[in-house]
């Protein structure tokens, strides 16, 4: 199993509410609520570390609220390497209807400021030059509020020059600077990619001709996710589309996180592309089933992998794992 770093700039407390439908101005009566330390990276780490990797999870938490974190952490047995600033972690809200509809309310975050910055790089130089040194680190989420693009590209060519496999996963401006960045993989959704490409990617063409580009561009993974339509993955391995099972979508928040994880595990062990494409599309299909990551010891987990999709559309491009 690997050692990898999990970093979340902007973690959050997601409350999930279960709703028969939501009605916006009025007063509205969830069946159920939920409260859970979240955050792209954290999420990540969650999949991981249930994989049975060893990982550690950094980026900066609010001192004021970071119980439930610190509870989870250890819970998971995960490093807790987070930089305490003063103030509050975000609260995002997930307004899950009936029909599968997901309303998201992601706060801003909390400001950072340069000291903040400082620690944060103090702790990830401490951790990089430590040996064993990790394998692979991740860095998933939007950006908050004190970090602009500029601070974020000089992070993300601090943690390149590391010499380990550097995973994005964001959105917006700081997904066009991720992208600059040429780092060993990018997870975009088709609707977080579209300002990059210019155009809707409302087709598995146009997702192939952008992941394509991605990997031209200097990408080692180009993987463009698009809900039950699938997954297009652009690689030294190939062109490769998979499609997920048919399941339920109850709660489609933290598919994308759980679908990262899941690749990244893949590669990481070794598995042949297709084998890391099903296992990630399936785990990513088992996450919308219910509130949370998606984890591999479903009941029915072998079925959901039986019933994803996995095909390649060349096979020109020399087969070869790298990570
Ligand atoms: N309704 C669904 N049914 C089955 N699988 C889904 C569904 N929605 C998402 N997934 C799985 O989760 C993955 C990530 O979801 P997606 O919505 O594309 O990303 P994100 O959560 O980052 O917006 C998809 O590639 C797919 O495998
Ligand atoms: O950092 P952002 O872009 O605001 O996203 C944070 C939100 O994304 C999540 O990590 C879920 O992400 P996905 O649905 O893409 O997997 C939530 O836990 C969290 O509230």
């Amino acid at each position: 199993m690997a050692r990898v770093v999990c970093i979340t700039l902007n973690p959050a407390l997601d409350l999930a509410f279960n709703l028969e439908t939501l009605t916006l101005g009025h007063v509205n009566r969830p069946d159920s609520a939920h409260l859970e330390a979240a955050g792209k990276g954290v999420n990540v780490a969650r999949v991981l570390a249930s994989l049975g990797h060893e990982v550690t999870v950094s980026g900066f938490l609010g001192s004021e609220n970071d119980a439930p974190f610190a509870l989870a952490f250890r819970q998971l047995g995960l490093t807790d390497a987070f930089v305490r600033v003063p103030g509050s972690t975000r609260i995002n809200a997930k307004l899950a209807e009936k029909s599968g509809r997901v309303t998201d309310i992601n706060s801003p975050g909390m400001p950072i400021t340069p000291a903040h910055i400082t620690a944060l790089r103090d702790t990830l130089n401490g951790m990089f030059q430590h040996t064993p040194a990790p394998q692979a680190v991740v860095v998933a989420g939007s950006l908050p509020p004190g970090i602009d693009q500029h601070l974020f590209a000089e992070l993300l060519a601090t943690l390149k020059g590391y010499g380990v496999p550097l995973w994005i996963d964001t959105s917006g401006p700081a997904l066009l600077t991720a992208i600059a960045a040429q780092p060993a993989a990018v997870k975009p959704n088709e609707m977080e990619l579209a300002e990059w490409a210019g155009s809707k990617l409302d087709s598995d063409q146009k997702r192939q001709a952008a992941a394509e580009q991605l990997y031209a561009s200097g990408i080692e993974h180009a993987l463009i996710s698009a809900g039950a339509e699938g997954v297009l993955w652009v690689s030294q391995q190939g062109i490769w589309h998979s499609i997920p099972p048919s399941v339920t979508a109850t709660n489609t928040v933290c598919a994308g996180d759980t679908f990262v994880a899941g690749m990244l595990h893949g590669l990481l062990s070794g598995f042949l592309p297709q084998d890391t494409l099903r296992f990630a599309t399936a785990l990513s299909a088992e996450a919308v089933r219910h509130v949370g990551v998606g984890t591999p010891h479903a009941d029915d987990f072998d079925s959901l992998q039986q019933h994803t999709r996995v095909r390649r559309l060349d096979d020109t491009i020399t087969e070869g794992a790298t990570l």
